[in-house]
């Protein structure tokens, strides 16, 4: 096949889409769908979607006081299918101007994807797109294969790299930790936890409402998030940070010194209402993305810190293959981009390494512990599936081909093929 492969990535919160070959995708918006209120419960012929009223993406959320609102996947996983294939629908056709019978298609799945949505991915794209050829990548494997990709030096071949290496991916609704060796995710140690963007946007929101700052309260949302995207970072140490945020000033009526709280200026142009927004920002800068080590923060039920989370999915794999899985520390998704987010999680895992090295007496046996940043970093899955696809040869033995799918049905989606570089 000659044309670029169509490459989507639907996330809980963002989708990518764009065309093989490229570095980044070309569009990339919320994964919503607002419905008409009427028709929302519908059950329509797919001819019929054009007609339809919905929108998907930003148009979702601007027409959410007069449409029903909902994010179409749940924790990465499609759950209503009627409304996804509605959303791939205006993706390839309106946002794309794609014609998909001209074009193999490339799609992701979460690590734990069930063979039963696998098929139903392979028969909606089949039989409703018509496309002739589809891959469904686990988006754990092409965020690793991305990594591995974007560190290679252009005269260096990428052929003949092992793809092992430990995967952390935070995205909006969902974190996942995955020992990937040769291309395998280890599904046993495959680690969840229910913490990422969006309890992160909360925690900055519940702290600017605390302080009674003045936004209103349909804005709220997407100022904490805009204002979580472009300020917040981690800290080395959150004790000596807080101090950096104390200051002492000199009360002006009794002219006595008082302790107080340094407060950094914020203002933006809110995307919900298009109002102009003015506030402070506090401790929220670094403490929002500590929940990551401190998930108790925000979830009393859950204690696991990320780099405990990290260590035990590496302990567990399979004892030949730690050290690289140790090494090699792969970030994916957008809620890893805080600043100094890998050198933190590098510096704790570190230090659980070691200790337990030392307890067992053998310190100098201690493994190199390695968290590398990715220049394609929120978009890392759709690299690599972009990377991936554009290597025709390679390509051309993973995807399953419309006649295949006419031999076999369904059932030919139901194994991921594992790929090698
Ligand atoms: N610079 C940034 N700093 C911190 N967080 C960011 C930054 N940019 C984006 N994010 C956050 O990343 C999240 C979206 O990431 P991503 O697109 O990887 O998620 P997704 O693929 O939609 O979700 P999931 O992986 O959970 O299915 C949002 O919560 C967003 O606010």
């Amino acid at each position: 096949m000659d044309t670029p492969a169509i490459v989507i990535d639907n996330g809980t919160g963002f989708t990518k889409m764009g065309f093989s070959g490229n570095i980044d995708p070309s569009i990339m918006i919320p994964s919503t769908i607002a419905e008409s209120m009427e028709t929302s419960d519908l059950i329509v012929s797919k001819v019929q979607f054009n007609d339809y009223d919905y929108f998907i993406g930003e148009e979702a959320l601007k027409n959410s006081s007069t449409h029903k609102l909902t994010y179409v996947l749940n924790g990465g996983m499609i759950e209503n299918w009627e409304q996804m294939e509605k959303y791939w629908h205006k993706s390839i056709f309106e946002y794309l101007r794609a014609d998909p019978e001209e074009h193999y298609m490339v799609l992701t799945e979460p690590p734990m994807n069930t063979p039963e949505n696998r098929e139903q991915m392979a028969e909606i794209m089949f039989e409703t797109f018509g496309v002739p050829g589809l891959f469904i990548g686990v988006q754990a494997v092409l965020a690793l294969y991305a990594g591995v990709y974007a560190s290679v030096d252009k005269s260096e071949n990428i052929q003949g790299k092992d793809l092992t290496g430990t995967v952390v991916d935070s995205g909006d609704g969902v974190t996942h930790v995955i020992p990937i060796v040769h291309g395998y995710p280890i599904s046993n140690n495959i680690k969840h936890i229910p913490i990422a963007g969006r309890d992160i946007t909360k925690f900055v929101s519940d702290s600017l409402k605390t302080r009674k700052e003045k936004i209103p309260a349909s804005d709220l949302r997407e100022v904490s998030r805009i204002i979580k995207e472009s300020n917040c970072y981690c800290a080395p140490d959150i004790l000596k940070e807080h101090k950096k945020y104390d200051e002492k000033i000199k009360d002006p009526e009794t002219g006595k010194w008082k302790q107080s709280k340094k407060f950094k200026k914020v203002s933006m142009t809110s995307p919900y209402s298009g109002k102009r927004i003015k506030c402070d920002l506090g401790y929220e800068a670094f403490m929002a993305p500590e929940v990551f080590f401190h998930p108790e923060f925000v979830n009393a039920d859950y204690r696991e810190s990320l780099d405990e989370i990290v260590d035990m999915a590496i302990v567990k794999s399979p004892l030949d293959n730690r050290l690289d899985l140790y090494k090699n520390i792969v970030l994916s998704g957008g809620s890893t981009l805080f600043k100094n987010f890998d050198k933190r999680l590098e510096q704790e895992v570190r230090r659980r390494v070691k200790g337990r090295y030392e307890a067992l007496g053998i310190p100098e046996n201690t493994p190199e512990v390695k968290v590398s940043q990715n220049v394609v970093q929120q978009a890392a899955v759709w690299f690599g599936g972009s990377m991936l696809a554009d290597n025709k040869e390679n390509f051309a033995g993973i995807v399953s081909t419309k006649e295949q799918y006419e031999e076999v049905g369904p059932s030919i989606a139901r194994h991921n093929p594992v790929f090698s570089i």
